[in-house]
This record gives structure tokens, sequence and C-alpha cells, in this order.
């Protein structure tokens, strides 16, 4: 399913995708998923995350801001979302570098994520085991970790998305590239976070979840490039990429 026909299913069907997400994130998140045609729920206490997740059509975990009542409630919605056999989309923001986040999303994996979405220094972290990266930002290029992402893919069971100038696309044997978007979107803090909901919105469109990730970043880089020919730096470039998402599912 192409771009175009992921925002008009997306519009027609609107998944309810809950999001344990980092506070820096939540505004953007749940106006992409919006803008994109999908329901947004920022459900994340340990008192009520499970019960969501019963009624969600996929679920998002991300480690962003972690504390422990935070991480009670993520492995409840992951729990219930991996024995509803929903999809549930993991995003391991600055995994390598703390040992809190490192053991968060060890103790994560073995509910066994559909898709695992991070920049090129998070997926080379949780690969490799080796403290990539400096902090939530990528210093590494995500066609130079190709091999580590196919690598985790394999060593999980999940798909690997790593974010980019050209987003990589892998369950370990296949492996596809989306390219396009601008330059300026990883200076718009937690576009990859509502990039990895917006994969999880896929999921719950797309089964194969290849093809949702590959479906869900090209229908983001299109929405950049778009918004990227009238904006003039990555404050106004942050409105014009939900509009021009806005537009796909419209004009579809
Ligand atoms: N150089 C680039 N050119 C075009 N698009 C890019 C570039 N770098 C990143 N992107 C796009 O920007 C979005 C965010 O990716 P990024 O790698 O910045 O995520 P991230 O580091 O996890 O972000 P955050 O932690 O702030 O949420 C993705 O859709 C990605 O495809
Ligand atoms: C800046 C920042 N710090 C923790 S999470 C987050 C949002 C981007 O991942
Ligand atoms: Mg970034």
């Amino acid at each position: 399913m192409g771009p175009d026909q992921l925002a008009r299913a997306l519009r027609e069907r609107s998944p309810l995708v809950q999001c344990l997400t980092n506070f820096v994130s939540m505004d953007l998140v749940a106006n992409l998923l919006n803008a994109a045609g999908a329901s947004p729920a920022m459900v994340h206490d340990p008192e009520e995350a499970a019960e969501l997740a019963g009624l969600a059509s996929a679920v998002v975990v991300n480690i962003g801001t972690p504390s422990p009542r935070w991480v009670e409630g993520m492995h409840a919605a992951a729990g219930a979302a991996h024995d509803r056999g929903i999809p549930w989309v993991l995003d391991p923001v600055a995994v390598g570098a703390t040992a809190y986040r490192r053991s968060i999303v060890a103790d994560l994996l073995p509910l066994q994520p559909t898709v695992i979405r991070g920049n090129a220094s998070e997926i080379l972290a949780l690969a490799t085991q080796a403290g990539a990266g400096r902090g939530v930002d990528a210093t590494d290029d995500s066609e130079a970790v190709k091999g580590d992402a196919e690598a985790l893919a394999r060593q999980t069971g999940s798909v690997v998305v790593v974010s980019g100038a050209a987003d990589v696309v892998t369950d370990g044997e296949r492996t596809e590239l989306v390219r396009g978007g601008d330059s300026r979107m990883p200076l718009i803090s937690a576009l990859g976070c509502a990039s990895t909901a917006l994969v999880a919105a896929a999921c719950a469109i797309i089964d194969d979840p290849v093809e949702a990730s590959v479906s869900a970043m090209a229908l983001l880089a299109r929405a950049g490039q778009a918004a990227g020919g009238t904006a003039v730096g990555p404050g106004s470039l942050r409105p014009a990429i939900l509009d021009a998402l806005w537009a796909t599912g419209e004009l579809a």
C-alpha cells in the first residue's frame, strides 16, 4: 500500500492509537496522528494502561522521559498488546545514554515489539550494546547502520526502522530504504517520536509490519518534502508538515 492509500485508509478507519510517550512529544504526536486521520489517546498510568490497550488498535511505547511508574504502565500496555495480538511499537529514545534506559528496553524486548523505531545512534546502541549517541539526537548515519539494524531485527524478531536522511526498514531479510523529506526535519524535537506513532497507526491498517513501516515513513517523508517548499525554518516546517499530512488524506 502506497502512502496515498495509507492516508485514505487512516481517514476512513481512524484507528485508536494508545501512546505512552514522553513529555516533550505528547503534543506533536497527538496532533500528527490527528492530521493523518488516526485517533490518539495519551494513556500511560498503570491504573488504566492495560485497560485502554484492550480497546486500542495499536500501542506506542516511547521511553523518552522515563520514571518507574511510567515504566510500569509501559509493561502493562505492551503486555496487553502482546496478549491481544495487536501491534505495539517501541521507541528506544537515547537508549545508549544511560544504564536505566538500557534496562527498561531489555525488560520490554521479551514482550516482542512489532516494530522498533529509532534514530541511527539508538539502533546502533541496541544492536551493539555500546553507548552510541550523546543523548536523544543521532550522531550516526542511518544507511551506515543498515547491517546493525538487520542484525537487531534477526535477534529480536521485530521489524527495525532507522530514521534519517534515508529511512531504513528491515526484518533482517528484506531491507527497504525510504528517501525524501527535508534536511530540517531532525531540528523538530519529537518528530521522530511522531514517526513512531505513525508507524503504529499504519500497523493497525496493514498486516505486514515491513510494508506498514515503509508506507508510514514514506507518507511522512512526502509531507516533509512538500512542507519544506514553503517553510523558512524548523518553526514553520512543523505546522506545514501537519497541514501536508492532512492534505494527503483529504485529496487521496
Ligand atoms: N537529513 C534528513 N533529511 C530528510 N529527512 C530526515 C533527515 N533526518 C531525519 N529525517 C526525518 O525526520 C524524521 C525524524 O527523524 P529523526 O532521525 O530526527 O528522529 P529522532 O532523532 O528519533 O527524533 P526525536 O527524538 O526528536 O523524536 C523522520 O521522519 C526522518 O525520516
Ligand atoms: C528532547 C527530548 N528529551 C527527552 S525525550 C525528548 C524528545 C525527543 O526524543
Ligand atoms: Mg531528533
